[in-house]
């Protein structure tokens, strides 16, 4: 069998090469002739899988992305040409959910928003949505879902209407970018619901830029009374708008998903559809490459006159503070190359139960409980 994947896959070759030729390629470098008698492709979302790529693609039997979107994959001309895709549905739930933790810590830290009164909106009710609003539930602060696809499919959950959604604190995005005509999602947040936001309400984008009308967006930043906003996806990505940075709170260059666990389980993904491609049982886990959950542990965590709240959100913060990123990708001039290159060498980021908190002082009871409901299973020395 004939493989070739992205190179930005991790430990791509240690899962792949087992089933013959694996040979990586750079972002931006693959030609249609490099996929003359190729099998198997397994991209990331740097790669945009069409008719043009495919020209000469002669035996391609599976285009296999190890990410979570898979709107750079013609799926339509894929499924015309009798060729299987899959993508790695909740490969990195986790970690853009704990993206927005670290946004709401910050702003809760920083007296932006106060979470024991907060709303979250939650647009977009799937594998992140579900993740944050479980995070949310260990730390008791209020959400709304949104998404009439599920509520319509008869999911049983709890779902708020529109004018809801954009009346909470928070608004926070994670939809599929969808361009047709049942449920549409691009351009979802236009001038009429930026017109709608004002400056007390906080809303994040971790999704899709073309979810929002960007430049609807930087006319509604330039006006007054304008929300927060912060902002991991862009229109045109690598090659994004400078002028609407100064404009956000936090930018970052679509790193959200970026945990070790969340990149390595997308290429744990796209091993189990090869292997069920020549229906064979697969060997290899997370586990293999993985360090055990408790390998790292947080600095001393003081107890006393902070509310139990703001202790937790302290350690979710030592863990991943989402404004090292930010001010890293305004350090490196947040252009274009400093976009790529940061998300090609992203910074070790592992998820928060890969963490435990070790505490030199008994811990507020409440704290404990809701470090346990992280995974962050705290224990005093
Ligand atoms: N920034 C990042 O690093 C990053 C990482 C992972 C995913 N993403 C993006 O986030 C998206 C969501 O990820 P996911 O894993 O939760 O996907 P998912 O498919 O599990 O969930 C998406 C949810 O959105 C809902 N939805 C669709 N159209 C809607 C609409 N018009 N209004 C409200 N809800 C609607 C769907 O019913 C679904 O439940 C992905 O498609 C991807 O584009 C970004
Ligand atoms: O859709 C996803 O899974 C994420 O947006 C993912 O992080 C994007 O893939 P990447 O550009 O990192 O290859």
């Amino acid at each position: 069998m004939k493989i070739r994947f992205e190179n930005s896959m991790p430990l791509a070759a240690d899962y792949l090469n087992a089933f013959g030729s694996a040979e990586g390629f750079e972002s931006g470098t693959l030609t249609p002739e490099d996929l003359v008698d190729v099998d198997v492709l397994a991209v990331r979302s740097t790669t945009k899988v069409n008719a043009d790529l495919l020209n000469c693609a002669n035996r391609l039997a599976l285009v296999a992305t190890a990410t979570a979107g898979y709107n750079h994959i013609d799926t339509q001309y894929l499924q015309q040409q009798g060729i299987y895709w899959t993508s790695a549905a909740g490969c990195n739930a986790q970690a853009v959910a704990e993206y927005v933790l670290s946004v709401l810590a910050n702003a809760h830290l920083s007296n932006k928003l106060d979470l024991h009164t907060a709303t979250v909106g939650i647009v977009g009710a799937g594998h992140v949505g579900t993740a944050l609003s479980g995070l949310l539930d260990a730390l008791s602060v209020r959400y709304k879902l949104y998404d009439p696809p599920l509520q319509e499919a008869g999911d049983t959950r709890t779902f708020a209407d529109w004018q809801s959604i954009i009346a909470c604190d928070v608004i926070t995005l994670h939809v599929p970018l969808i361009t047709g005509e049942y449920f549409p999602t691009e351009h979802m947040i236009d001038a009429a619901v930026l017109a709608q936001l004002n400056a007390q309400q906080l809303l994040i984008n971790a999704c899709r830029g073309e979810v929002i009308d960007e430049a609807a967006l930087k006319n509604r930043l330039l006006s007054e009374n304008a929300p927060t906003v912060v902002l991991d996806v862009f229109n045109n990505e690598p090659g994004i708008d400078q002028t609407l940075l100064p404009l956000i709170w936090l930018a970052t260059p679509h790193i959200a998903g970026h945990s070790i666990e969340g990149k390595l389980l997308g290429t744990q993904r796209v091993y189990e559809a090869v292997c069920e491609l020549q229906g064979s049982t697969p060997e290899l886990t997370l586990d293999d490459f993985i360090a055990p959950p408790d390998a790292v542990e947080l600095p001393a965590l003081d107890s006393s006159p902070e509310s139990a709240l703001s202790l937790v959100l302290k350690a979710i913060l030592s863990v991943y503070d989402i404004s090292e990123d930010d001010r890293d990708f305004r350090q490196g001039l947040a252009d274009q190359v400093a976009f790529t290159f940061m998300r090609k060498h992203y910074r070790v980021r592992r998820e928060l139960a890969g963490h435990q908190v070790v505490a030199h002082s008994p811990l507020p009871q409440a704290a404990i409980a809701m470090l346990n409901a992280l995974g962050m299973h705290p224990k005093t020395v």
